[in-house]
């Protein structure tokens, strides 16, 4: 017999769930989607089996349900699965950046006799929608598990083994703990993220031109601005004290700085990039898919057919590219054509080819 699965919100994350999952023949998966071209495409791009017209009315046929929706439609759908009948060996777990309400409601389910194990893997990116999905996008990432107290043995390491098939390195974890670290690492990350895109918008009603010389360094650390909204108003919402005790702490720290840029020696100065470079440059190397990429910077002229020649050498020579994108920094005839690839080695050789092969000037950050 098939284990079938009930995908309910079929955007980045349960896309690229669905795809892995489907990585074993054992697994049927079943897709529902609010957005009803969300669904259409996930069904016609494969990234489920079957489509779930009513998640209520084939509950009774499911195994394992997983809610990859932003998290306080996942704490709606907590309490619907209330009213529906499910098989008494059911699991459900969910994919939410947030897990302390979750849990809370899960402990609610538990009095109605259903296994909820929350879920959050820690990987994923700023786009969003089903046509983001892939099945690697967990590889190598953290995949966190909370477990209620007590939930017995037996569905924990069913679920892991399930979830094994998106090779994410899965981990069992208290709820209140992982807020608390997700809000540091992630959460008010995205908050400072989204007000320096504000600031920006705000100084460029005195100076129009400074959005334009928005380069490499806003552009990275602003990524993130780029984020689905509602995601992150619900994240937002769930995790408000653990957020607000972050800008707290980032109001010290700025109190700090601004000391350090008003009046502090050089060395202060120094010591202050310093510490956080060699901090940064220590940090574990990343995980998840999305983010483990060798970039090559060449300076390539703006007419057409210029990044199909480079891509061109690329292919010839069997050069794997993961990404491949140009950052209009500049005003004038040339752009910069940032190419990632999977690998340092990978890297190397691109360089090697661009330089054996065209006269364009190239650079590794
Ligand atoms: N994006 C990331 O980097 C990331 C990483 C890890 C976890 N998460 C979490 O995973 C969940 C999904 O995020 P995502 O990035 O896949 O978002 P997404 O916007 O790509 O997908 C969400 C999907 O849920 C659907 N949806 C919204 N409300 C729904 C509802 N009430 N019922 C059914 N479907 C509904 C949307 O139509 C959409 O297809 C969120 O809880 C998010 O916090 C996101
Ligand atoms: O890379 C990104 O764009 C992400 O924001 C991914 C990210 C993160 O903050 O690291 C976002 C939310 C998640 O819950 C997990 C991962």
């Amino acid at each position: 017999m098939k284990n079938r699965v009930l995908v309910v919100g079929l955007g980045l994350i349960g896309g690229s769930i669905a795809l892995a999952l489907q990585k074993s023949p054992d697994n049927e998966i079943i897709g529902f989607d609010a957005n009803a071209d969300t669904l259409q495409s996930a069904k016609v791009l494969g990234v489920i089996h079957e489509v779930a017209s009513s998640p209520g009315d084939i509950m009774p046929t499911i195994d394992i349900v997983i809610f990859a929706t932003p998290v306080n439609a996942t704490l709606q759908w907590m309490d619907q699965l209330k009213t529906w009948i499910t098989k008494p060996s059911l699991i459900v777990t969910d994919t939410g950046s947030t897990k302390k309400l979750i849990m809370d409601k899960a402990l609610e389910l538990k009095e109605w006799g259903i296994t909820f194990i929350g879920g959050h893997p820690m990987a994923g990116s700023h786009k969003s929608g089903v046509l983001a999905a892939k099945p690697i996008l967990f590889e190598n990432a953290y995949y966190m598990l909370t477990p209620l107290q007590g939930t017995s043995l037996q569905p924990v390491e069913e679920l892991k083994k399930l979830l094994q098939l998106t090779s994410a390195k899965l981990m069992v974890i208290d709820a209140v703990e992982h807020d608390q670290m997700t809000s540091v690492v992630s959460h008010f990350p995205h908050i400072v993220a989204a007000s320096l895109v504000h600031q920006l918008a705000n100084e460029n009603e005195d100076h129009p031109f400074t959005k334009r010389l928005a380069a490499g360094g806003f552009r990275d650390i602003t990524r993130i601005a780029s984020s689905n909204p509602t995601m992150w108003t619900d994240i937002t919402m769930q995790n408000r004290q653990q957020i607000t005790q972050q800008l707290e702490n980032w109001q010290v720290e700025m109190m700090r700085v601004k000391k350090i840029v008003q009046t502090g020696t050089k060395e202060d100065i120094q010591q202050f990039f310093a510490q956080a470079k060699s901090y940064r440059d220590e940090l574990p190397s990343t995980s998840g898919a999305l983010f483990t990429t060798y970039d090559l910077y060449i300076d390539v002229p703006d007419y057409p057919g210029s990044i199909a020649e480079i891509t061109g050498y690329f292919a010839e020579e069997q050069i794997s590219i993961t990404n491949i994108r140009i950052v209009e920094t500049r005003e004038d005839i040339f752009g910069i054509l940032v190419v990632s690839f999977t690998s340092i080695g990978d890297r190397q050789r691109a360089a090697e080819c661009i330089r054996s092969r065209s006269p364009y000037e190239f650079y590794i950050s």
